[in-house]
């Protein structure tokens, strides 16, 4: 249904360059679920406001690159509902940021994230108001993976139930040698709900991915490197300033991927976002347009004229 919707949109953007970009402006305010599926965005806010704590800190820098921090260290930075909403504002500021290159998703205090608030959650424990949750954190989260930035989470200490799916609403994840990931969900009674299910299966396929669903594995950095969910490893030091220093770590191993200018990094991330999720003939055509952005552009006409050469 995603697809068809993102496929009709595709088909009624002209064919002039700027039509992804019109594209994402218009999912940037319905994304997957909207008022033509019983979801008022505003009214969800609403609600999930009153249960407060922690908050989601976001800080660009001029490197490109922004550091997005899950902060809620009293309860294993699990997601109350002021910090979904502050997700979603995060997302929405990130996806104005025309200088902006690359993202790091990390938790505060040494570990990741353990899931939505478990106060919270028995508090919306009915079905409806479950649903709307779930449909608030897809649409924040598929805009976060759709985001014009190569994104990393760093997963330190542990990456939980809703934790494990905020991994896979980035494009890569670095993990410390004692950190894990689990889709605990089972052990709760539940399914992911917040799109980590349907990720997962694009990232490690459809066997691993049953197989960390229905055993709740736990997936440290050596089963993550094997199945793929892993794209590399960063050594905790002991350390006083070891956060930073794994920071630096996770900086340093995304700058080959940014190391350009912004306009082009952009370029890239869309058409493996169109790749990832159209339909081949619709990835094509938006490849095209993507291409009449940057052909002709600053950093094409620069590189002609240096005679590059890619020894
Ligand atoms: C979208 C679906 C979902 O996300 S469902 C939620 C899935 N997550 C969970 O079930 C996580 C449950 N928590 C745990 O398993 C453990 O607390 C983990 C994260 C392994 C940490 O264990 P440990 O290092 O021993 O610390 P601890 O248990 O003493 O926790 C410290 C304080 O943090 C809290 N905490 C932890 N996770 C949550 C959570 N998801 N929601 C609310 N609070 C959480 C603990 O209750 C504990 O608080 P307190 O110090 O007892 O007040």
């Amino acid at each position: 249904m995603v697809l068809c919707a993102l496929r009709r949109e595709l088909l009624k953007s002209s064919s002039s360059c700027g039509s992804w970009a019109r594209l994402l402006q218009r999912r940037s305010s319905g994304c997957v679920y909207s008022s033509t599926h019983d979801f008022t965005q505003k009214e969800v806010r609403e609600k999930l406001q009153a249960f407060p704590g922690g908050s989601i800190d976001l800080l660009k820098q001029d490197s490109g690159i922004a550091v997005l921090t899950i902060n809620n260290p009293s309860r294993m930075n699990a997601f109350s509902g002021s910090m979904m909403v502050e997700l979603e504002e995060k997302v929405s500021q990130l996806e104005n940021w025309s200088d902006g290159k690359g993202l790091i998703v990390r938790g505060a205090a040494g570990t990741f994230c353990s899931g939505s608030d478990l106060n919270a959650v028995r508090a919306l424990s009915n079905p409806e108001d479950g649903m709307k949750m779930c449909m608030f954190m897809q649409n924040a989260l598929t805009r976060l993976l759709r985001l014009p930035l190569i994104s990393v989470a760093l997963v330190e200490g542990k990456a939980l139930g809703g934790g494990a799916e905020l991994t896979t609403a980035c494009d890569f994840r670095l993990m410390t040698s004692d950190s894990v990931i689990q889709f605990v969900h089972k052990h709760m009674g539940l399914v992911p709900g917040w799109g980590g299910a349907a990720r997962l299966v694009h990232i490690v396929g459809s066997q691993s991915a049953l197989k960390l669903l229905g055993g709740a594995l736990k997936v440290d950095f050596q089963y993550g490197l094997h199945i793929g969910l892993a794209d590399g490893v960063l050594e905790a030091s002991q350390v006083q300033e070891d956060a930073e220093t794994l920071l630096q770590q996770a900086e340093n191993w995304l700058s080959r991927y940014v190391k350009g200018p912004a306009p082009v990094i952009q370029a890239v991330k869309k058409v493996a976002v169109s790749g990832r999720e159209l339909p081949l003939s619709d990835a094509l055509r938006t490849e095209k347009d993507v291409f009449g952005t940057v052909w002709g552009g600053p950093a094409n006409l620069q590189a002609l004229a240096s005679k590059s050469k890619h020894k």
